[in-house]
């Protein structure tokens, strides 16, 4: 595809996220490829890192096309980035040129907006809450809980993340996962804080590797990987992942379990819990149950105290993912936060009731806010007065967390997606 090719797919994509603003990007754009397989991988690469571009940058860009008097559409917002990162306003319209791939001509008025833009460096202030490209609302929420770190938190988790793998020991070690990796030309380097963990350097296609088709390495964020090893479960245990999804950290459970003992992978989603079979299939994992959880169902009931561990990696605002998930940001309501920890409180009293007397519950968010990990451990803590925060058992879980009941990772201080953890051991 022609540079002004690439531009227009770009455009048309960031047009059909516009269409659908409550559906998560990536969602959208592996439809859009879907519907347009001429695309191939390189001219797809490059369409996703204009996009994702402007969804990293959303709320400055809006902010100052506003600045200048132009409407914000995607054809500004995509133009207005390549002048942002020092392209002239020259250079930008010769890509928007007429044709049938191409994003026709600039307007005078989009070519008015660029030329200010090039120019002059905006007079008024842009806010903090824009600058930092987090919703008004939020803002204080994130400032309470950063204080002096704001900054710096903000501005990591605007960037690009990792790409970490995690070695299933049941097929291999790390040192034969790297290896094997390297003969399809990937570099892996051991992650700083995971046992498992192999960190990739840029974006690269994991998935065509050997070592992930035959199971030897599945994707999974470092911070991902250190809450199962806060989960503690041995091979002899019985085990229960109840919001598993499509059943990623039941997948590390299964390892950390040596393939014995017994699994229960459990959600309310039926699409989530099918597609976690193909992945139990092909990292080996034979100790995993599935069970889809429905209103005025009996299996609670029945295996009510029975589980030496519970995991309960809530649905959550996933603020911690947002590296990787710049559009949430963006789709973030207040409303959603308010309803998400009153989910979070009754999911966690139900998978209460299925831990045995000195067995563990431990509940995980992929948040950074205070409301959805602290504040609803302490409100739980007041409800169940046989439970009490406990430190990890394992030696999987780095010396340096091995001290405390909770887990509290940021991408600026730990490198990692932003994940918390907690254990709540029940009286024996
Ligand atoms: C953070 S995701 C889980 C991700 C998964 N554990 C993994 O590592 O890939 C939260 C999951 O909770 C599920 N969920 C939502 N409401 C639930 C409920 N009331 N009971 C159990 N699971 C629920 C969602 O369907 C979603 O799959």
């Amino acid at each position: 595809m022609t540079p002004s090719a690439r531009l227009a797919a770009a455009i048309d994509l960031l047009t059909e996220m516009d269409a659908s603003p409550r559906r998560p990007a990536d969602a959208v754009a592996n439809s859009f490829f879907r519907d347009r397989r001429f695309i191939g991988g390189g001219d797809r690469r490059a369409i996703s890192a204009l996009v994702w571009d402007t969804l990293r940058h959303w709320r400055r860009t809006e902010w100052l096309i506003g600045h200048v008097g132009g409407e914000v559409t995607p054809r500004l917002r995509i133009a207005v980035r390549q002048i942002l990162t020092g392209v002239t306003p020259g250079v930008v319209s010769q890509a928007f040129v007429e044709g049938r791939f191409a994003p026709g001509a600039l307007t005078p008025d989009e070519r008015h907006a660029l030329e200010s833009l090039s120019k002059a460096e905006p007079a008024e202030a842009m806010p903090d809450a824009v600058r930092l490209e987090v919703p008004d609302w939020l803002f204080p929420h994130l400032r309470t809980k950063f204080g002096n770190e704001l900054e710096k938190e903000l501005e990591t988790l605007g960037q690009e993340a990792t790409l970490d793998l995690r070695v299933n020991t049941l097929q291999g070690d790390r040192e034969a996962a790297r290896k094997m990796l390297l003969r399809d030309g990937l570099r892996a380097e051991p992650t700083p804080l995971s046992p498992w963990g192999l960190r990739l350097s840029g974006r690269v296609p994991v998935t065509a590797s050997a070592a992930f088709r035959d199971g030897l390495v599945e994707i999974q964020d470092e911070g991902s990987q250190l809450v199962v090893a806060m989960v503690g479960a041995s091979p002899e245990m019985r085990v229960l992942d109840y919001c598993a999804g499509a059943g990623g950290k039941t997948l590390a459970i299964a390892m950390t379990m040596q393939n014995r003992g017994h699994i229960v992978a459990c959600d309310v989603s039926a699409p989530r819990l099918d597609g976690a079979v193909r992945r139990f299939r092909r990292a080996g994992a034979h100790n995993v149950e599935r069970h889809l959880l429905t209103a005025g169902d009996k299996w609670a009931k029945r295996r009510a105290g029975s589980f030496d561990r519970v995991l309960v990696d809530a649905p959550c605002t996933g603020t911690g993912t947002w590296r990787r998930n710049p559009d949430a940001r963006v789709r973030l309501q207040e409303q959603d936060l308010a309803e998400l920890t009153v989910k979070q409180a009754q999911i966690l009293d139900r998978a209460a009731a299925l831990v045995r007397p000195g067995g563990r519950l431990v509940y995980a968010t992929c948040s950074v806010l205070d409301a959805e990990n602290c504040d609803q451990i302490d409100a739980f803590l007041k409800r169940h007065e046989d439970f009490s925060l406990a430190t990890p058992e394992t030696e999987d879980v780095p010396e340096q967390f091995r001290g405390s009941a909770t887990l509290s990772l940021t991408p600026a201080k730990n490198g990692t997606d932003g994940f918390f953890a907690a254990i709540l051991q029940k009286s024996a």
